[in-house]
């Protein structure tokens, strides 16, 4: 339908957790397209499914977790060819199925199609092994991987990488074949996030690194496989903010260097301003807006977009203060979610129609904008606004009364006066 150069089209994904309080719904009917080479950010409030999202995209989902429906098509041509013999309907033309190929393929992609960072480098690094041999260990990985005929991605350099070079390998105390090359590389790498004294520093052990300094080395790790697409989930939530600055500097700058495609995800909206392309805003195991940084900053329509704003100090909320959104976020066990929109009850305009379950509406802004809200279609009327007490004695917002309707004639909608969904309405009439 449109031109865009996508690495990645998600339909329909749903997965959730079987556990004995029930089934959590963590992420249901989820669409996501991602463009080749773009920063797309994910962002919602602790327990929306940012990460079950994400690790469902690198297929890293564990009992009692379970991907129970959806497609998740990248793009690219060689894998197309690998697996079109045996799964003919995992192709179509240069886009593979992740979720209708084997899982031996599937672990094939992890490290140089796919890489992940996560807020806690401590996990991702053996305290036992120097930094150094565990980066040159991931380089040989990824090296075997691409010397592998079969495999995915046989890069440029691989000839280099044969079976002969690594009858070669040198065992290493930790037990490790690593070739003088990978060592090299790993301390390239080093070098490539910015570690000073890398030949030194490769030497290290991780407790001899500091947080933001162990943070850069995951970075270095995740890219040793020159990964197509880069899965950030909250890399920097855990450093002082100076640190933060810097690793999503260095993060932006790859990102130009290498061409890579980012998912980040976080729950920062300032974050997502600095870095993103695109953005989508996930409530409730949903995808409840979604477009570009204008579309979704400046033009949003969804009243827990303008919540979110309203919650970041730099971006807004009276006085630069903190606003919280009032309520607390749903429960996503099944037999506690009810089909409405799961927003209602937090909602400073929920009326009648949010009754229902919303789908995706397509809202004004850029041909990627779209919204699940009834606000795309309708204006807030009083009329049909449901009583403050509907959902019990949560202290559900008052309704606010200036709301627009977002034009679905093309038109472009009167200035939105912002509401703060915090705000219990010192306005109220
Ligand atoms: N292993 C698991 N077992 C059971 N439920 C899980 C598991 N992992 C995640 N969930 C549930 O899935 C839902 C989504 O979780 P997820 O970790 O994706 O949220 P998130 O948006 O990443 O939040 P945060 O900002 O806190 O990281 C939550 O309700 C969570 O309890
Ligand atoms: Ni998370």
């Amino acid at each position: 339908m449109t031109d865009t150069d996508d690495i990645l089209r998600v339909n329909d994904l749903s997965t959730r957790f079987f556990t004995e309080q029930g089934q959590v719904n963590a992420v249901d009917e989820l669409e996501l397209r991602i463009e080749r080479g773009e920063v797309f950010g994910i962002v919602g409030e602790s327990g929306s499914g940012k990460s079950v999202t994400a690790r469902s995209v690198i297929d890293l989902i564990d009992a009692p977790g379970e991907i129970v429906d959806g497609e998740i098509w990248f793009d690219d041509a060689e894998l197309a060819e690998r697996v079109r013999e045996d799964a003919p309907d995992a192709v179509d033309g240069s886009f593979v199925d992740l979720l209708s190929v084997s899982s031996a393929v599937r672990q094939s992609l992890r490290g140089t199609s796919f890489s992940m960072i996560f807020q806690d480098p401590e996990s991702s690094f053996n305290p036992s092994l120097t930094v150094g041999e565990q980066l040159a260990e991931a380089v040989e990985v990824q090296r075997r991987a691409s010397a592998n005929p079969r495999s995915t991605k046989a890069k440029t350099d691989s000839a280099e990488y044969s079976f002969g070079n690594l009858l070669l390998s040198t065992v290493l105390p930790s037990q490790q074949f690593v070739t003088e090359e990978s060592r090299e590389r790993a301390i390239e790498l080093l070098e490539l996030v910015g570690i000073p004294d890398p030949v030194e520093r490769a030497d290290e052990y991780p407790h001899e690194y500091s947080g933001g300094m162990l943070q850069r080395a995951m970075i270095a790790q995740a890219l040793a496989g020159e990964p197509d697409v880069l899965i950030a989930d909250e890399p920097t939530t855990a450093l002082d903010v100076t640190i933060q600055a810097q690793i999503l500097d260095l993060l932006d700058d790859l990102q130009t260097e290498t061409g890579m495609t980012i998912l980040l995800i976080t729950h920062n909206l300032g974050v997502v301003a600095r870095m993103c392309d695109r953005v989508g805003v996930m409530y409730a195991g949903e995808i409840v807006e979604r477009g570009t940084l204008e579309d979704v900053f400046d033009d949003h329509v969804h009243p827990y977009t303008e919540g979110l704003l309203g919650s970041i100090p730099e971006l807004g909320g009276a006085n630069g203060q903190l606003e919280p959104i009032g309520g607390n976020v749903p429960s996503l066990l099944d037999h506690e979610m009810e089909d409405r929109c799961h927003f209602a009850d937090r909602c400073p305009m929920a009326m009648e129609d949010c009754l229902d379950h919303p789908p995706e509406f397509d809202a004004a802004g850029s041909e990627d904008h779209t919204v699940r809200c009834v606000l795309a279609t309708q204006s807030y009327t009083e009329r049909e606004a449901l009583p403050p007490n509907y959902f019990g004695d949560a202290e559900r917002p008052a309704g606010e009364k200036h709301a627009e309707p977002a034009h679905s004639d093309g038109e472009q909608p009167a200035e939105r006066t912002r509401t703060t969904i915090s705000d219990s309405g010192g306005e109220s009439r």
